[in-house]
């Protein structure tokens, strides 16, 4: 049987069906250091910065030396994967992952998860909108952590079907929530809807599949 919280982090097992997710590291939500939210704060508005200047040859000279300097400053400290706050920062945007959209858990339980967010200019497709392609991103993390509230092994997307409805702005607070609406065996199919306000901007149908032992 599984239990769980009414928020990211707390959710609690109390049988070892989570140790049944294949070739997957075992992960475990981190609380990252003081300076990790700051830290990744600071990469996101650089990541907008790169994507929206367009900058002197001289300071760009100059700001690539500081960015190499950075780059070797941190290369030390690579470690494998799960061991870094990245990711499993769950109080945090984006889990405090860089890749992910910083959006911020407000429920997550067996009946559904739902984030809320903006998509900012890094985000930028064309003529305002977000790329289509961060969509899926958005929505695909969102199944895996529908699927993990749901008290199911960490899945495999096997498929993700997005249907875009309207023009997905940036720089908007938005909401993507979803839930489990049916396991048959292996299978998990989930379903979510991002929305501004009670405007439907896109919906996502997915089948996540548990993986077998030893598959990757
Ligand atoms: C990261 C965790 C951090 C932890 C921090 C703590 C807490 C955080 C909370 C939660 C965690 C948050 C997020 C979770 C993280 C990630 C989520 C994203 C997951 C992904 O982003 S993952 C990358 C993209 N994903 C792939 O890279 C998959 C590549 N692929 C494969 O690895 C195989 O393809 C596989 C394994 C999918 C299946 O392979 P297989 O051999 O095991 O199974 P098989 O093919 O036999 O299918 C069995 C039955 O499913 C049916 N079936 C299969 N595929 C279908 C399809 N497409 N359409 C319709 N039906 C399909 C068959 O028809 C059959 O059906 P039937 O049994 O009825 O005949």
């Amino acid at each position: 049987m599984t239990q769980h919280g009414e928020s990211a982090g707390e959710t609690v097992r109390e049988d070892d069906e989570y140790e049944h997710h294949g070739g997957f590291p075992k992960f475990a939500p981190v609380a990252a250091g003081p300076d990790w939210p700051r830290f990744v704060a600071a990469m996101r508005d650089l990541q907008d910065r790169a994507v929206s200047v367009n900058v002197p040859d001289d300071v760009l000279a100059e700001v690539s030396d500081r960015v190499e300097e950075l780059v070797d400053t941190l290369s030390p400290y690579i470690v494998p994967e799960g061991q870094s706050p990245s990711g499993r920062a769950i109080e945090l945007p984006g889990r405090g992952s860089l890749l992910m959209l910083p959006w911020t858990i407000e429920k997550f339980g067996p009946e559904g998860v739902r984030s809320r967010g903006v998509f900012r200019r890094f985000h930028l497709g064309g003529n305002g909108a977000a790329h289509g392609g961060t969509l899926p991103l958005l929505f695909d993390d969102m199944m895996g952590m529908i699927v993990h509230a749901y008290g199911r092994p960490i899945s495999r997307t096997a498929y993700l079907h997005v249907n875009y409805r309207a023009i997905t702005p940036l720089d908007t607070e938005l909401t993507v929530e979803g839930s489990v609406d049916r396991v048959e065996g292996r299978k998990t199919y989930v379903t979510a809807r991002l929305m501004h306000g009670d405007t439907l901007l896109a919906d996502c149908e997915a089948l996540m599949l548990e993986l077998l032992p030893g598959q990757a």
